[in-house]
């Protein structure tokens, strides 16, 4: 073995090395081996010696690691160009991406998210008021179905404009299913198959960009009118490089598209999670109720962006679940010129790939007591299960990679929105519809098991963001 490269797993079959146990699920692979080998080990994924470094070193060393060392836009583009269209997000210099960070982030502000929380609280009720799945006083469904439907108009209403939320109730939806299919792990290997999936995906993303790019027409012969101020798309049409060229009409449709992928799944996904818990916990169901009659009135009135920073143990809710269920499990990089790893005789060669999991720091019992315990209430000071070690970000030294500051530091064992120059910049976004989906939920419903017990589903890694193994039937009742 070379002492200078990391350990290898044991593996029986080249191409497919550890891909099945590792695909299965993550998590466990990842810890089981990690105590054997440490934080820093090597495992066959697809054919590529992949290098996994967990822990908050492993964090900082691949979340920021420096642009000549590793590469991320090499890695995901044949996963993320065939679905959200050429010249950008990874189809692009990262320079480039970076600017378009910078105008995705200048939409997504205080005021803008003032005018969302109305506009995602109506898109709830109406929702359950028009679902064949919650007529009467109680019933069980499977709750990640529902969850994707409430996602998609929520977001598409508040990121994309009224226009484009109203094709979600026809056409844009089997497109944006077709346009969903391509976007599996499964295409990292594939994406170039001419696949009957991948064919549907090509005309789906052709046919999609179009919607925008009369949408984006339309808008600019009618002027942007007020109505559309708060939306993304408004911001891109006038947005402009640092090289003096206005964003094109087809990258502003792509970013479109990639933004609604992403907030899409990430949201979905946690919004599910979110619901799985509640029904394993109907006792904190009832506790986030009661804060909301303490905190905002007995009348509850219709909510406001304010009256979500006055809903501590709601903020929690959203705030557990990642640490617990996060999305995106596994972070890729391809490595460009050999690494050293700190403090050992390793150098990370470039023909490796190298993973980056935070959720195994987030749920490591030195920075997080009792970690398989979903417990909003650890977050809250002097809490039984309060988080050591873990910095507060508004404490942390700040850097600016062209899309605003992010933390500099990414040692810390609590990461769902990543770190560094790839850092998410849609974390705000996701906490007020997050917030808002369950403030509205907790007003409407109490859910518990099927079968009355605390146990909660298993999770299914096959798809690109991990999701509630399906169904994930609950119990249901409306609220007097
Ligand atoms: C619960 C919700 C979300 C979670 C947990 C999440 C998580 C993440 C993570 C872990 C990354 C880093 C990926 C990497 O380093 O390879 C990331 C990046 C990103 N996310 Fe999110 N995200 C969420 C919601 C959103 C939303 C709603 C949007 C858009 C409105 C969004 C847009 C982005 C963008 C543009 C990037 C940058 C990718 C890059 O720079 O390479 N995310 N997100
Ligand atoms: N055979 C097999 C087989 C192989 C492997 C496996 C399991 O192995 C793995 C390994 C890694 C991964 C990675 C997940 C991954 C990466 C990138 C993206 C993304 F780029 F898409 C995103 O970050 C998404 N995002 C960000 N914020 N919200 N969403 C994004 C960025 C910007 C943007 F504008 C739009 C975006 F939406 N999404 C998800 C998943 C599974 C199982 C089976």
């Amino acid at each position: 073995r070379n002492h200078n490269e990391p350990p290898v797993i044991f593996h029986l079959f080249p191409i497919i090395g550890s891909t099945i146990t590792y695909g299965m699920d993550p998590p466990r692979f990842l810890k089981e081996n990690r105590a054997k080998f440490g934080d820093c080990f090597t495992f066959i994924l697809l054919g590529k010696k992949t290098t996994v470094y967990v822990g908050t070193q492993g964090n900082e060393f691949i979340l920021n690691g420096k642009i000549r060392d590793v590469c991320t836009e090499e890695i995901y583009t044949v996963l993320t160009t065939p679905v959200f269209g050429k010249d950008v997000v990874y189809d692009c210099p990262n320079s480039k991406l970076m600017e378009q960070k910078k105008f995705m982030k200048i939409a997504l502000t205080t005021e803008a998210f003032r005018s969302y929380v109305p506009i995602i609280s109506d898109e709830v009720s109406t929702y359950f008021k028009k679902s064949a799945d919650f007529k009467g006083k109680s019933g069980t469904v499977n709750i990640c179905p529902k969850m994707a439907q409430i996602t998609i108009f929520t977001a598409s209403h508040t990121l994309q404009g009224k226009e484009i939320r109203d094709k979600f109730d026809e056409s844009l939806a089997d497109l944006y299913h077709d346009l969903d299919m391509g976007f599996s792990p499964v295409n990292f290997m594939l994406h170039w198959a001419p696949l009957p999936w991948n064919n549907r995906r090509d005309h789906a993303q052709r046919t999609v960009a179009k919607i925008y790019m009369d949408t984006i027409k339309s808008r600019r012969e009618r002027g942007a009118v007020e109505a559309n101020s708060q939306d993304i798309m408004y911001h891109l049409m006038n947005s402009t490089y640092k090289n003096g060229v206005k964003v094109p009409d087809h990258e502003i449709a792509h970013m479109m598209i990639a933004l609604l992928m992403a907030g899409q799944h990430s949201s979905s996904s946690t919004s599910s999670w979110i619901m799985v818990r509640l029904a394993a916990r109907p006792d904190i169901m009832e506790e986030l109720y009661q804060e909301q009659i303490k905190n905002l009135g007995a009348d509850l009135p219709p909510l406001t962006h304010e009256d979500l920073s006055k809903l501590p143990l709601n903020q929690a809710i959203v705030k557990e679940t990642l640490r617990l269920n996060a999305p995106i499990h596994s972070i890729l990089r391809a490595v460009k010129q050999p690494m050293p790893v700190p403090g050992t005789k390793f150098a990370i060669p470039t023909s490796h790939v190298l993973l980056s999991a935070p959720g195994i720091s987030a749920t490591d019992p030195q920075y997080f007591p009792n970690p398989d315990l979903w417990d909003p209430h650890r977050w809250e000071k002097d809490a039984v299960n309060a988080p050591s070690l873990v910095k507060d970000e508004s404490e942390e030294e700040k850097i600016d990679y062209g899309y605003g500051m992010v933390s500099k530091g990414a040692a810390s064992p609590y990461l769902p929105f990543g770190a560094g120059r790839h850092r998410c910049i849609g974390e705000q976004f996701a906490n007020v519809q997050l917030q808002t989906i369950v403030a509205m939920v907790v007003r409407e419903f109490k859910f518990r098991n099927v079968d009355g017990s605390d146990t909660v589903i298993g999770t299914d890694y096959t798809s690109l963001f991990s999701r509630p193994l399906e169904p994930a039937n609950i119990y249901w009742e409306r609220r007097d």
